[in-house]
């Protein structure tokens, strides 16, 4: 199990984004809201190495993002982007370092969906499937980008209770994009909006 470290975001410039800074403990949820084209995914590719950095740094625990190759940063700092994609054309090759039947069997799923062809599965399964590939190898922060935007309100709810319970247990800094505020009151030990290209605090979350 990879160390349990804080995620930092020191002065980033990213786009329309300015002097960005935030501290996400370890097992800490911080959703983040806020209207559509305000750079919220583009802030997460940033933080994972994914779009340039146009100024600042990004820290896991002592790391520095600029201290360590690319593939390494990705692999600690794990992005579940809006929109997942699937390069192979059956489920089980996409995931190499295999997959925990109780991850499986937690977002509604079996060994035979293994077998299943990504051709035919629904944006939700996507979704979920998506999910459960990011964090087989376990990573040591984690951003999600709209993680149940394509599910129903109950299947957002397991899925909810599923994450938030790996994320504690586990000790994942956590920045969760998140548009539902039932949702964020669920699931945010705080709550920032981005807006006019700064991060406010939205509030007391609970
Ligand atoms: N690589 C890029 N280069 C230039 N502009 C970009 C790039 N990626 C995104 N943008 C622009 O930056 C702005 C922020 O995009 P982003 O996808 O981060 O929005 P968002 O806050 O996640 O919105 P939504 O809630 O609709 O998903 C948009 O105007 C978008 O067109």
């Amino acid at each position: 199990m990879p160390a349990r470290e804080a995620l930092r975001l020191e002065g980033l410039a990213v786009g329309d984004l300015e002097g960005v800074t935030l501290s996400v403990e370890p097992g800490e949820v911080v959703c983040l809201s806020g209207p559509s084209g305000c750079g919220k995914s583009r802030l997460l590719r940033a933080v994972a190495d994914l779009d340039p950095l146009e100024g600042g740094e990004v820290r896991l625990g002592d790391l520095a993002r600029t201290a360590v190759p690319g593939h390494a940063w990705r692999r600690r700092v794990r992005l579940v982007p809006a929109e997942s994609q699937w390069w192979d054309e059956r489920v089980g090759e996409h995931f190499l370092s295999g997959v925990a039947e109780e991850g499986l069997a937690a977002l509604g799923f079996d060994d035979a969906t293994l077998d299943w062809p990504v051709a035919r599965l629904s944006s939700g399964e996507r979704q979920r499937l998506a999910l459960l590939r990011a964090l087989a190898p376990l990573p040591s922060a984690l951003l999600l980008d709209e993680p149940t935007a394509n599910l129903d309100a109950e299947t957002a709810q397991r899925v909810e209770r599923w994450l938030l319970s790996r994320l504690r247990e586990a000790g994942w800094p956590t920045i969760w994009v998140a548009h539902d505020t039932a949702q964020i009151a669920r699931v945010a030990d705080r709550h920032l909006r981005l807006e006019a290209g700064r991060l406010i605090e939205a509030g007391d979350a609970t």
